[in-house]
């Protein structure tokens, strides 16, 4: 559960949960807010926060706590910390078409080198896309994988186009289709994709013939 903000900043990268001292308001940049009306994109700001110190909650965190003596106090990391903690910890935001532009080269060159395993191509409408292939142990494990894969397409509202053929030969390509091209959301996605646990529908590295002695 998480805290009331600290309204300073910290100069620490704090990583880690939040655990709740005592739940009873939340104070958010010196707005104490009861802890039933979260600001808006609450969960946004508090990435890479952590749990208080015991000197922080023993020292009440300055001379001039923020909140009252009994909230319950979170450390935020230095602003714009979500651009270095990396793209798994993002969330990917809706797009509408017209709304948002495509990446240029630059910025994907230097997105795709935070996926490592993507990479940039022209799909099927000419339009630049991020590819990365896979070789499962069967059939079964291919369609296992989709479904891992689509769990988290649902979850960021952002979906891939997954290919599979012989059975076992996968490739899934990313692109952002109502801007035509790529934006952050699929390199976010991309991102999540690697983190999905697979060594389950792998081949098996081939068992070396053992000596019996
Ligand atoms: C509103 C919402 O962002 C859109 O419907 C999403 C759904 N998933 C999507 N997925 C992909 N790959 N491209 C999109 O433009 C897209 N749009």
């Amino acid at each position: 559960m998480l805290g009331a903000i600290h309204g300073g900043h910290s100069s620490k990268l704090c990583l880690g949960s939040c655990r709740a001292v005592r739940p009873s308001a939340l104070c958010y940049r010196g707005l104490v807010v009861r802890a039933g009306e979260l600001p808006p994109n609450y969960e946004e700001k508090m990435q890479g926060a952590r749990d208080p110190f015991a000197g922080e909650v023993g020292t009440q965190f300055t001379a001039k706590p923020l909140g009252q003596a009994d909230t319950f106090h979170i450390i935020r990391p230095p602003t714009g910390m979500d651009k270095v903690t990396g793209l798994r910890s993002r969330r990917c935001k809706p797009c509408e078409a017209g709304k948002a532009q495509a990446l240029d080269s630059l910025t994907c060159e230097s997105l795709r080198n935070q996926v490592p395993g993507w990479r940039l191509v022209k799909d099927k409408a000419g339009h630049t896309c991020i590819q990365q292939e896979w070789k499962f142990l069967n059939f079964v494990s291919s369609v296992e994988f989709f479904r891992r894969v689509g769990a988290v397409a649902e979850m960021e509202g952002h979906h891939p186009d997954l290919h599979l053929e012989d059975w076992n030969r996968v490739w899934i390509q990313l692109a952002t289709h109502s801007v035509g091209g790529l934006t952050e959301n699929d390199f976010i996605l991309a991102a999540k994709i690697n983190d999905i646990e697979i060594s389950d529908l792998r081949q098996r590295p081939k068992a070396k013939p053992r000596n019996f002695v």
